[in-house]
């Protein structure tokens, strides 16, 4: 029977949240130390660990069937490699900084000027959109420590928190461009296995829809019961069931978990007690 071949970062940024991805979806994975593939003991898949930065070039040659990888590498090394999933995790931008002290204002200050980078595509697209003419120098690491060594007037790496910007005494002054992690396609996958990546990717959905929700359940008065509902934008409608208490319901629903602290004040002040949040594994619609 054929199998999905899948590369997951081997380690790094990456790995930890790619592996509990899977693992959510109820793919258990034999994961010998040090091996560079294994096994799916419970589905058709076959992981192979990989550096990030190498994984669009297996993609683009077919060497594996799908990848999770950052979106920005695939923007930086992938054109024609279709994502086909955001994951949600891996939040970060690509983005141009400079010494604190400069007084940039926008891309053209950078005419003539030294960017340090180790997304050079990506910074060329950007330089010629904006018809800006400079120098890079294409460093894989640190490249926050360029500005200070007297190596370039500004760079253009990831940027998540902030804090190595700032502690390397730069600031952030453009986004290039918004990044997560990814599920995405080779160009060359054949037929079989794109089935068994369809089927992964219906699993992963349900994972994601439910990463994105709560369940919530609460007591309330009857006759406060159309208030609530209201307040509540549920699935489809809540779920309202007859408390012992006389004149009281139990609701059940599901809660976006960003909307999640406002819409649980407005409960309570509409008269909602015993209010239960819960995680949700999986929705499947
Ligand atoms: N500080 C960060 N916060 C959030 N996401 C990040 C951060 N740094 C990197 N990422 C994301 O994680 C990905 C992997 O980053 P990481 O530093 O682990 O690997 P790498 O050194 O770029 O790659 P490789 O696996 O090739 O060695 C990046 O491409 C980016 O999408
Ligand atoms: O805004 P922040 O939260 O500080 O994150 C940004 C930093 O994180 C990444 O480096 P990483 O720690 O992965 O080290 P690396 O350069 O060795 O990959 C990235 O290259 C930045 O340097
Ligand atoms: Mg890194």
């Amino acid at each position: 029977m054929s199998k999905l071949k899948i590369a997951v970062q081997k380690s790094g940024r990456l790995h930890d949240d790619s592996m509990t991805i899977l693992k959510d979806v109820g793919i258990s994975i034999d994961n010998g130390k040090d091996q560079l593939k294994a096994s799916a003991k419970n589905f058709p898949l076959e992981v192979f660990y990989l550096r990030n930065g190498d994984i669009p070039q297996y993609l683009k040659d077919g060497v594996v069937d799908a990848a999770i990888i950052g979106e920005n590498v695939l923007i930086e090394k992938g054109n024609g490699i279709s994502v086909i999933e955001k994951l949600g995790f891996s939040s970060c931008k690509v983005s141009i900084a400079v010494p604190k002290s400069s007084n940039y204002k926008s891309i053209i200050d950078l005419e003539g000027k030294r960017i340090a980078t180790s997304y050079p595509n990506t910074v060329n697209q950007f330089l010629n959109q904006n018809n800006v003419n400079a120098k890079l120098h294409i460093i894989n690491g640190s490249v926050e420590i360029a500005p200070n060594i007297g190596l370039a007037d500004a760079i253009v790496d990831i940027v998540s928190s902030g804090s190595t910007l700032f502690k390397n005494g730069l600031k952030e002054v453009d986004i290039l461009l918004q990044s997560q992690a990814v599920l995405a396609v080779s160009p060359l996958i054949n037929s079989e296995n794109q089935n068994i990546l369809n089927k992964l990717q219906f699993r992963l959905q349900s994972v994601l829809r439910g990463r994105q929700n709560k369940y919530v359940l609460l007591n309330a008065p009857n006759k406060k019961l159309d208030d609530i509902v209201n307040i509540l934008p549920g699935m489809n409608s809540p779920t309202i069931l007859p408390l012992a208490k006389e004149g009281w319901s139990s609701l059940h629903s599901v809660i976006n978990k960003n909307a999640f602290w406002e819409v649980i004040d407005e409960l309570k002040l509409n008269g909602a007690e015993g209010i239960l949040v819960c995680p949700i594994e999986n929705m499947v619609l």
